[in-house]
């Protein structure tokens, strides 16, 4: 089974302006309200791919309850821990073709809360894959993902983890199957510009050497690049109208962790991922299947090392 943990869903409030003027009065011409967060967004797409996942991670008050009923529609396999406080509400204000991310902090968790959510944890074991997405709420200090990388490892379960800093660093070591910072994200990580490809494959390549077994590095329209320890590949983005680029780095872990847990292929994973991220970038929400089917033969990808 494959676990998706996000600690700090939202409701996503996509508002769309002709122009958005700060400091005035600014009226919304369509708004819609999704159920968010990247965990959720990996499961919604691995449904779409045909397979199951169980989504865990905090849910609370009455934005929880908006949340669990837009969620409801996607027929999710879900074990959320209720908790007293809010669910978040992200806006995500898309003007002039441009889009502009606003994301709250997420709830407070009592101590209770996040007990009940390491027991569900504390079930998972061999043979099971969970996918970590996100940020974390304020209460939950940075060891949160460490301490359940620590738990599923010892269990014999393998992890994915797509965050970012320190929190991503400290998981290294217990050699999750893929991460997936995009290259803004890496860059930061070491403090550096990157010149080039070259740049980015040794840069993923050393978080490689820190105990990552392979490494997906998305570039937004610049494709990604998926990089092992022998090897380094390219694929390209497609080209189309990008309507929502919201949740495209989650479609692209979705894809790759879907397939291959399916066929143990990390380059045709890796092609699945960046079809699945792209088919989101062309898609109002997240990818349906059919648009992720036309993407996938657009999809070229190149071994580069
Ligand atoms: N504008 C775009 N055009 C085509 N493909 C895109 C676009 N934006 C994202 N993608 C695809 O989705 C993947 C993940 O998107 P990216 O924005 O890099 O992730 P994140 O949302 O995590 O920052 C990219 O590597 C690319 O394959
Ligand atoms: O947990 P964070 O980092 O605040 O991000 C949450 C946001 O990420 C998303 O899952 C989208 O993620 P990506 O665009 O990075 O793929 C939104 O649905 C959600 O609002």
């Amino acid at each position: 089974m494959i676990y998706t943990v996000t600690a700090n869903p939202s409701i996503d409030y996509v508002l769309q302006l002709t122009q958005l003027t700060l400091g005035e009065v600014n009226r919304v011409a369509e708004d819609v309200k999704l159920p968010g967060g990247k965990g959720i967004n990996v499961s919604r797409i691995l449904k779409e791919l045909g397979l199951q996942s169980k989504a865990l991670g905090f849910i609370g008050g009455a934005t929880g309850q908006m949340f669990e009923h837009l969620l409801s529609k996607h027929q999710l396999q879900t074990d959320f821990t209720t908790v007293m406080a809010d669910t978040r509400i992200n806006v995500k204000i898309k003007a002039s073709d441009e889009e502009t991310e606003i994301n709250g902090q997420g709830p407070t968790i009592s101590a209770t809360e996040k007990a009940d959510f390491l027991q569900k944890i504390a079930q998972i074991g061999a043979g099971d894959v969970v996918v970590m997405a996100g940020s974390i709420p304020p209460q939950l200090v940075a060891d949160f993902y460490l301490n359940i990388a620590k738990t599923v490892t010892q269990n014999g379960a393998e992890f994915v983890i797509d965050t970012t800093g320190q929190a991503l660093l400290d998981t290294l070591p217990l050699h999750p199957l893929v991460i997936k910072p995009n290259h803004h994200e890496l860059a930061e990580l070491f403090q550096t510009e990157f010149n080039g490809i070259t740049d980015i494959v040794s840069a993923a390549r050393q978080l490689i050497e820190q105990g990552a077994q392979q490494a997906l590095v998305s570039m937004a329209g610049d494709g990604a690049l998926f990089v092992t320890k022998e090897h380094a590949y390219q694929c390209n983005a497609p080209k189309d109208i990008v309507r929502n680029s919201v949740g495209a780095g989650d479609s692209m872990i979705a894809g790759f962790v879907g397939t291959y847990m399916k066929q143990n292929d990390a380059v045709a994973s890796f092609r699945m991922g960046a079809a699945c991220g792209s088919a989101t970038a062309f898609s109002e929400d997240l990818a349906n299947l059919d648009k992720i089917k036309a993407v996938y033969e657009q999809i070229n990808v190149t071994q580069i090392q």
